[in-house]
Order: structure tokens, then C-alpha cells, then sequence
């Protein structure tokens, strides 16, 4: 219509999160849903041994297998920080600890290898549905912010 201010351009809401097919496209709800996700595994007996880094006085070969030693309490506190910037980083430090103990373990039938594979069968349940949500919102956010001005 010609009446000014009843434009019906393609005004885009500038709000952070939007309802769009059911699910909340909120670009920063990532962040508490991995807190939640490393509270549950914490609270599993299989996070045992990964909850803190690995005693090298215990396991005086250990960096000689592993370049990159990563931990539950460590993911925790990069988490907590903000020095991850999205769910796919978070993840890949998580998974970490599952190729670490993979690659450090004598065999495959050890107990503390053995708690990893459920442990990281329950993460990757739980991070996929976190990580596509993230992409979907950041797909909605591009696409909003691209129709501005
Ligand atoms: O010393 C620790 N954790 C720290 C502690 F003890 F405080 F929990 N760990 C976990 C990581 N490791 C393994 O993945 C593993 C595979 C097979 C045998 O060990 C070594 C042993």
C-alpha cells in the first residue's frame, strides 16, 4: 500500500531465535545442551577413568602413543570459558578421548576401552540431534540477515 510505514517489504525480524516448522532455530542453544550432555556422561560410572587427564606417572608410555590428551574435565572447562565456538568443535574434542583410549589400549577387550565404546555410543546419540539443530538455525540466520537491506 502507498500509506509510508505500512511498507509490506521484506522486513526480516532481527530476533536471535524464531519459530519456523517447530523447532527453536536459536543460534546459541548449543552451548547448554552439550553442558547438559557432559553432565549426563559425567554422572555415567563410564566416564570414570576420562574425567580428569590421564596420570602419566601411572601410564609413563602414554604420550608416546597419544600427541593430543583430551578429558571430560578439560571439555568441561573449554565449555565453561566459551572457547568453543560451536557443537562441532565441542564434539571433536569429545571424540578425542574415544580415539585416545582406542589407539592407547593394549587390546580391544580392556575394561577402560570397553566403558569408551558405550560412552561414545550414548554421546553420539545425543551431539547429532545438537549439531543439526545448530546448522539449521545458522542456515535460518544466514538467510534472514542476507534479505536485510
Ligand atoms: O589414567 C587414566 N585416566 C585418569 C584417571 F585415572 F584419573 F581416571 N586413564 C584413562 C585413559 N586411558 C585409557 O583410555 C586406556 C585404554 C586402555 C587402558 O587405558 C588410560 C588410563
Amino acid at each position: 500500500s502507498d500509506t509510508p510505514g505500512t511498507s509490506t517489504g521484506h522486513r526480516q525480524r532481527a530476533q536471535s531465535s524464531s519459530k519456523k516448522r517447530g523447532v527453536a532455530l536459536d543460534v546459541n542453544a548449543w552451548r547448554g545442551q552439550c553442558r547438559e550432555l557432559l553432565r549426563r556422561m559425567l554422572e555415567s560410572a563410564d566416564s570414570e577413568p576420562f574425567r580428569q587427564p590421564v596420570d602419566l606417572f601411572a601410564y609413563p608410555d602414554y604420550r608416546d602413543i597419544i600427541d593430543t590428551p583430551m578429558d571430560l574435565g578439560t571439555v568441561s572447562e573449554t565449555l565453561a570459558v566459551g572457547n568453543y565456538e560451536n557443537p562441532v568443535e565441542f564434539a571433536k574434542d569429545v571424540r578425542l578421548i574415544f580415539s585416545n583410549s582406542k589407539a592407547y589400549t593394549p587390546n580391544k577387550k580392556s575394561r577402560i576401552y570397553s566403558m569408551t565404546l558405550s560412552l561414545s555410543a550414548f554421546f553420539e546419540t545425543q551431539v547429532l540431534p545438537i549439531i543439526s539443530d545448530f546448522k539449521s538455525a545458522l542456515r535460518n540466520q544466514r538467510r534472514s540477515r542476507q534479505h536485510l537491506s
